[in-house]
């Protein structure tokens, strides 16, 4: 278990994929408009979407990649290659976070061209990542808006009763 949490919510995301898309406008080849998206699906997807409208790219693909059962690493499963993006060069590879750079190696050593953006990352995986827009620690696991929903807390004062 992550020894904290980060939530995100819906509007923070919007957020933080907003400025993603400020950081890529101008990033595309020769400075012009990105080929498309490759989404890492699942997390990259929503990401993708918010991206893509902003960048007004039409055209999107993905990239299965299963690392992860809840917070538990395993050996990265492609279950979907990319069907079109060539070597990845003009196109944006795009997921949620990078962690330990796992997800990221796979998809890179099938899009070796691609620039990689992620709208989190952490230290370790951060040197696979060319544009990103949150650093959080190595020990903070994320909670996006899709893994949680809103519930009862105690008052303060009840739960100093133990
Ligand atoms: O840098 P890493 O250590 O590889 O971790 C990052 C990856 O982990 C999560 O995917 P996950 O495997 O949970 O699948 P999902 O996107 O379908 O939820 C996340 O969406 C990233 O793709
Ligand atoms: N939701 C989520 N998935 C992850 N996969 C690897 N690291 C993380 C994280 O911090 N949050
Ligand atoms: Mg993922």
């Amino acid at each position: 278990m992550a020894s904290r949490y980060y939530t995100v919510t819906w509007e923070q995301l919007h957020r933080d994929c907003k400025a993603l898309a400020w950081r890529l406008v101008e990033a595309g080849p020769g400075g012009g408009p990105w080929k498309g998206i490759v989404a890492i699906t699942r997390g990259g997807l929503i990401p993708a979407a918010v991206v893509a409208r902003e960048l007004e790219c039409r055209l999107i693909e993905s990239v299965s990649i299963v690392t992860y059962q809840d917070e538990a690493i395993g050996r990265p499963l492609v279950t979907k290659p990319p069907a079109a993006a060539g070597d990845g060069a003009g196109w944006l590879l795009l997921d949620d976070l990078v962690d330990t750079g796992t997800t990221l190696r796979e998809a890179k050593s099938l899009l070796p061209a691609a620039h990689v953006a992620t709208v989190y990352a952490k230290p370790a995986g951060k040197p696979l990542v060319d544009t990103f827009v949150t650093e959080v620690s190595q020990d903070t696991w994320i909670l996006f808006p899709w893994d949680t929903e809103p519930q009862f807390v105690a008052p303060i004062a009840r739960s100093r009763l133990g």
